[in-house]
């Protein structure tokens, strides 16, 4: 099987560490999304898997195979591991079927492989075409039939869909969701983008100070991340110092309860949670909890939008809620679902 294992790997570029200390565990056949802030070494990270830098220590292994280990370092073509780089980077005066066959052993460039992964990415009757002549999207589905080419155990894909619009990105983000299911890749994605990570990616895995801070499936790492800057990578947090005590927290929007904090001692700390977890409802209704609110601002963005609320102690939370703003600006707040704490 094609599991990655990556243990305490350092790589120094120059005079400085990029990555110090990387552990990180991808199951066989499935898909981990590398998310973390701009310079942060996740290019790094995939050019250390496929063999283009040299670590200082660690160990990487894919499957039965140790790529880098004390004393061994595999040649990249050895490695069974395919890079889609961040530009496509296809051959501009090579056609498409002779881009894809690159990839292959010279004795395999004919044969009905090169057919079979235009296939594959949906490019059938492309074979002609030279790379000027396709869109960005099609572009970069020629980019990954040459790195699925000789049937890699892993597939490495760095911001494959940086340069392209919306539309096009969504679409393709599944199309190579299944291309690479077909093919049974181990596969890496490196995106700054949280809505690509969570929605494409069996795990997400945040970089963060040349380490993984958080790796997780998508539902606990948006929902209950256990480190509070690396949830602030994963959507909007909003955050508001509180005082804890026996598992509930004295907070701006009252007296809320506190999912299991590890590694949290009583006393101050912030909470963190999604603005969707602030529900709105009509003020002065007797009995039924909530904080008083008024509305600031209002974002709009057609399936949902987003309030700045004032809360009685004038510090501003922001809620998401589905449709149209309130028109009233005086709103009773709630919270829902689970409310993290973290040292303060
Ligand atoms: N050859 C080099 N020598 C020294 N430092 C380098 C070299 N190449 C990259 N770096 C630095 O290493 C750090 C990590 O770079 P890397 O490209 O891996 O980050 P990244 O997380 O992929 O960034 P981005 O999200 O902006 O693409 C950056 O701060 C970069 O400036």
């Amino acid at each position: 099987m094609n599991r990655l294992e990556i243990h305490d790997l350092q790589v120094d570029l120059g005079e400085r560490t990029v990555l110090d200390g990387v552990d990180l565990e991808v199951e066989s056949g499935t898909l981990a999304a590398i998310l973390g802030p701009s310079g942060c070494g996740k290019t790094t990270l995939l050019r250390a898997i496929a063999g283009f830098v040299t670590p200082r220590r660690g160990t990487i292994r894919l499957g039965a195979r140790v790529l880098v280990g004390p004393g061994q370092v595999r040649a990249p073509e050895a490695r069974g591991v395919g890079l889609v780089p961040q530009e496509g980077a296809l051959f501009p005066h090579l056609d498409v079927a002779a881009n894809v066959a690159f990839g292959l052993p010279r004795r395999e460039r004919r044969s009905a492989r090169v057919s079979e992964l235009l296939d594959l990415v949906g490019l059938s009757g492309y074979e002609r075409a030279r790379p000027h002549e396709l869109s960005g999207g099609q572009q970069h589905r020629v980019a990954l039939a040459r790195a699925l080419a000789p049937a890699p155990e892993m597939v490495l894909l760095d911001e494959p869909f940086a340069a392209l619009d919306a539309a096009l990105r969504g679409s393709l983000r599944a199309e190579v969701r299944s291309a690479l299911a077909t093919a049974g890749a181990t596969a890496l994605l490196v995106t700054h983008d949280q809505d690509e990570a969570l929605s494409m990616a069996d795990s997400v895995a945040v970089l963060q100070g040349g380490r993984i801070a958080l790796h997780d499936s998508p539902v606990r790492v948006y929902e209950a991340p256990t480190d509070l800057s690396a949830a602030r990578f994963l959507g909007e947090l909003v955050e508001l110092p509180a005082d804890l005590v026996a598992g509930r927290a004295r907070c701006a929007l009252g007296d809320v309860e506190v999912a299991v904090a590890s590694g949290v001692d009583e006393g101050p700390v912030v909470l963190g949670l999604r603005p969707e977890q602030l529900r709105l409802g009509v003020p002065g209704l007797p009995g039924v909890g909530g904080t008083a609110g008024i509305i600031r601002a209002r974002e709009y963005f057609g399936h949902d939008c987003l309030l700045g609320i004032e809360l009685p102690d004038g510090s501003v939370v922001r809620a998401r809620v589905a449709g149209r703003p309130p028109l009233a600006d005086e709103v009773q707040v709630y919270v829902v679902g689970p409310v993290r704490a973290y040292a303060r």
